[in-house]
């Protein structure tokens, strides 16, 4: 288990480039499953998820090929059916959350999808119903092999039809809309996700030449087609590392540049940062953090104190969260950040408590934060990354602490942010890999 040493108490100055959409690219790999030609994908970020994902296709015959620093071409013309069906392939996908969307592509393409229970951020429960009604929907058969611990999902032929999701969810709704392309007859979700994410891929689908109408909005139409060919996509840059480093430039004290951000893809989220007091300038598309010795979250216009909650696309991610909960904790006043969505991603802040932070856990959703306005440093300590996001917000109250931490099972954050000691060092950080 590797670890990150961090000397605290140094600002960073200059530009950081974010990397490509981690969310978003697990799902463009598993889309090429759905053609027998080559897509070329860019600006793939280089991180285990991803890594661990592109192997696993590897595995299952598809023909992967490097052509460029963060260009790959996927192949997917002889797919190895019966390694598909081999414990070993069912073990790796278990340790990886993004697996879940081959189901999609598979049963569309092959008629036959085995998945065992998938991986991830061990942060509350996460069921897959909407996944699994969503292609049930579709004519798929489930049955679940109560000996080897997985289910089996079968279709001759999928047929379009109409459902409204119990709930918008992310991966869910990419693996419905993956399925639905190759059904027979026209699909409509409603109550679909929406986030960049799903966007693009849509956007990428229609490319190889799906017929997805409603991008962008909760009501997906989807007129099935016989067959997909090739194409190009360009994935987008991660807006999740883009507001870790907002918040870490806030909590530093620190002036950077983020380039290319694609701000008209990022939503409510610089503006969630600005309603904790962040000043942050659009230049082109880019965003300017200046240094601020000082930032004042809003109240809401009664007066009352703010809250910060997490929705589903327009509204915040839930993948923020535990970052602007870390820099409230620098902050002038206070406010209640309420994660909705996930029951078990607040419990990192016991160890913001040991290093100095005024928070106060209400339940397993809500903390109240009260800022120590720069008056009270953090102080360094040891620390463990439980999940991918606590592991950044981790990271950046080291960074703005007094003295030296030490993070443990940093893995965790390795799963989602790429060589990140080398690009924080690049602009001032002080971060040791041991
Ligand atoms: C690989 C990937 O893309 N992971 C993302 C994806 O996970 P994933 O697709 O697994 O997450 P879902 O969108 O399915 O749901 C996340 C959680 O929110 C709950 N929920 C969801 C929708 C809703 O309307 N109400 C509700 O309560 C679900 O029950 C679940 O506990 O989306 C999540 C929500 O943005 C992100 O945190 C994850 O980073
Ligand atoms: C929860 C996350 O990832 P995953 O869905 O892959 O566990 C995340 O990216 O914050």
């Amino acid at each position: 288990m590797a670890s990150f040493v961090i000397e605290g108490g140094h600002r960073l100055c200059g530009e950081i480039h974010p990397q490509g959409a981690k969310n978003e690219v697990l799902q463009i790999i598993c889309a090429t499953l759905l053609t027998e030609e080559e897509v070329t994908v860019n600006n793939i970020p280089d991180i285990l998820d991803v890594n661990n994902l592109i192997q696993l296709l590897r595995e299952m015959g598809v023909t992967v090929a490097k052509k460029g620093i963060d260009t790959y071409s996927f192949k997917a013309e002889n797919v190895d059916l019966a390694y598909l069906e081999s414990d070993e392939f069912l073990k790796k996908c278990s340790s990886l959350r993004g697996s879940v969307m081959l189901i999609g592509p598979m049963v569309a393409r092959f008629g036959k999808a085995l998945i065992s229970k998938p991986g991830g951020d061990k942060i509350g429960r996460r069921r897959l119903d909407t996944h699994f009604v969503g292609i049930q929907n579709l004519g798929a058969d489930f049955r679940y092999d109560e000996e080897r611990g997985i289910y089996e999902i079968t279709a001759k032929q999928l047929r379009g039809n109409y459902m409204l999701l119990d709930e918008a969810s992310v991966t869910g709704t990419a693996n419905i809309v993956m399925a639905a392309v190759l059904a027979k007859g026209t699909t409509t979700i409603y109550n679909a996700a929406c986030e960049p994410y799903v966007q693009q891929l849509c956007r990428l689908l229609n490319r190889m030449g799906a017929k997805i109408s409603g991008i962008a909005s909760n009501l997906l139409t989807i007129e099935g087609v016989d067959k997909l060919h090739g194409t190009q996509h360009t994935v987008l840059p991660d807006m999740i590392e883009v507001g870790s480093f907002i918040g870490m430039a806030a909590m530093t004290k620190s002036e950077i540049t983020i380039k290319n951000v694609s701000y008209e893809n990022l939503g409510i989220i610089p503006e969630s940062f600005r309603r904790l007091g962040i000043k942050l300038e659009q230049r082109g598309d880019d965003i300017y953090v200046p240094a601020q010795e000082t930032y004042e979250i809003e109240s809401f216009i009664d007066g009352s104190i703010m809250t910060i909650a997490d929705a589903t696309w327009p509204g915040l991610t839930p993948d923020l969260l535990s970052v602007m909960l870390v820099v409230a904790t620098q902050a002038k006043g206070s406010v209640l950040i309420h994660q909705k969505m996930f029951e078990s991603r607040l419990f990192f802040v016991d160890k913001l408590i040991d290093m100095g932070a005024q928070i106060i856990l209400c339940d397993p959703h809500r903390a109240v934060v009260i800022g120590h306005n720069h008056g009270f440093k953090l102080r360094g300590a040891r620390l463990t990354s439980p999940d991918i996001r606590a592991g950044i917000a981790l990271l950046i109250a080291a960074m703005s602490a007094e003295g030296t931490s030490t993070i443990s099972n940093i893995e965790q954050i390795d799963r989602g942010y790429q060589n990140i000691e080398g690009r924080l060092n690049a602009i001032g950080a002080r971060i040791t890999r041991i």
